[in-house]
């Protein structure tokens, strides 16, 4: 049995996390979870699942929940309750589904108390890479990709030699927008900016997918993830989501991994690596009915974000922590109709650009990076 504390639990990436564990009984156990504002979604959670501890994001909807619950279960909330559920002594894996870098600081506790973590949040990588993975290695963890990019390069390199590497090839689906110039993007809403081709997922990863920096940031995740310099990172637009992303090897091969777009199929692979579980209710690809699939070389001046991420992830230091957190700000401002779409990308510049680069960030100097970073996005507008 496998002993599951989650992190998100309310959300796109926690919901299938909990469908998943609801499959496998015998395998899966949750002990613990975290959740943000959705406490209805959260008594029904409890009521399936009976988590023995359960943190919310509020100190109110803990004093609610305490009257309900406090006699039978374990409640905290904030950062501290994050970091109760991140090493909770009974769970062997978190599952960072949490929104942001918020995912941060948990994730370091849970790596120092011996968890394997199975990844989605990738903030946290963008954010602090460097400690994330330093503290991995000192502490003998598995960071467990759950991004499907990730997930399909990590089962791509399942038996080979990480020496034997050329590249990896991230696809993209190109996201709401894919076939809108710049000009056409002027006035855009919030809706059709919502509205993903391929996948259902949480409102500020779905803006990033629209912007492209979900690309971006999921380019800095697989250099810090599988330690490969970013000249041997490339993206491909791929507007079918089916191949989630490829390895090519010395000898030519690409090897690629393939399936209907369905996250718990990433999700289940992180918590029964390394083996293989059924997935009840997944959808079978037919080849036949596909016919063919389509490939596009990226246009980086269309998709600016992505050109940003590279750079940033490439000069390294304290910039990627920039990156994210003035992103994070800005789709924010966008979801709450307080800046218009072609804005993310032009606030993002300007907090990369007045930024004076700091080469080995300590955790400290992380946060108020992020913290300074987000106080001026919201002074632009
Ligand atoms: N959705 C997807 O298919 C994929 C997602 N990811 C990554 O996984 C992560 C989660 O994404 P997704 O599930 O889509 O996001 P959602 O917005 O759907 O869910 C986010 C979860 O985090 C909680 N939450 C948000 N902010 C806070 C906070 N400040 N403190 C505590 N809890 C908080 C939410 O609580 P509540 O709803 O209760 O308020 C919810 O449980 C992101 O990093 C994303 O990039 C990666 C690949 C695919
Ligand atoms: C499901 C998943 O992993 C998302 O990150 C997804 O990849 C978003 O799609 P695009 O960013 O390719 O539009
Ligand atoms: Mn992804």
């Amino acid at each position: 049995m496998k002993y599951i504390s989650l992190m998100g639990a309310t959300g796109s990436i926690g919901t299938q996390t909990l469908d998943v564990i609801r499959n496998h009984p015998e395998q899966f156990c949750l002990v613990a979870i975290t959740v943000g504002k959705n406490i209805e979604l959260t008594r029904k959670i409890i009521s399936e699942f009976k988590p023995e501890l359960v943190s919310v994001q509020n100190q109110d909807d803990y004093e609610k929940l305490k009257a309900e619950y406090g006699h039978s279960i374990r409640l905290s909330y904030g950062q501290n309750g994050l970091l109760e559920v991140a090493i909770y002594e009974k769970a062997t894996i978190l599952v960072n589904a949490v929104m942001g870098s918020v995912g941060l600081f948990p994730t370091l506790h849970a790596i120092q108390a011996g968890k394997t973590i199975a990844l989605a949040n990738k903030e946290t990588l963008v954010t602090a890479g460097h400690l994330v993975m330093s503290a991995a290695e000192q502490h003998g963890v598995s960071i467990l990709p759950v991004d499907s990019e990730h997930s399909a390069i990590f089962q791509c390199l399942q038996g080979e030699k990480d020496s034997e590497i050329d590249r990896l090839i991230i696809t993209a689906s190109g996201g709401s927008f894919r076939d809108k110039t710049r000009e056409d993007l002027i006035g855009v809403t919030v809706e059709e900016a919502l509205n993903h081709p391929n996948w259902s997922m949480g409102a500020k990863i779905t803006i990033d997918s629209a912007t492209m920096m979900n690309k971006g940031l999921e380019v800095i995740e697989a250099h810090w993830l599988f330690d490969i310099p970013f000249d041997k990172i490339d993206v491909v637009l791929h507007r079918e989501s089916i191949i989630h992303s490829m390895v090519e090897f010395q000898d030519t091969s690409i090897k690629a991994q393939l399936g209907s777009p369905d996250m718990r199929v990433a999700i289940q692979y992180a918590l029964s690596y390394p083996n293989r579980l059924p997935l009840p209710s997944g959808k079978r690809l037919n080849l036949e009915d596909i016919g063919k699939l389509n490939f596009e070389k990226m246009d980086y001046k269309r998709f600016h974000c992505l050109k940003l991420a590279y750079d940033a992830g490439r000069t390294g230091g304290s910039l990627p922590t920039v990156l994210n957190a003035a992103n994070e700000a800005a789709v924010n401002a966008f979801l709450n109709k307080k800046i218009a779409f072609l804005q993310i990308d032009e606030l993002i510049e300007r907090a990369l650009d007045r930024h004076n680069v700091i080469k080995h960030p300590d955790l400290d100097t992380i946060k108020e990076i992020d913290q300074e970073t987000r106080v001026y996005i919201n002074t632009l507008f």
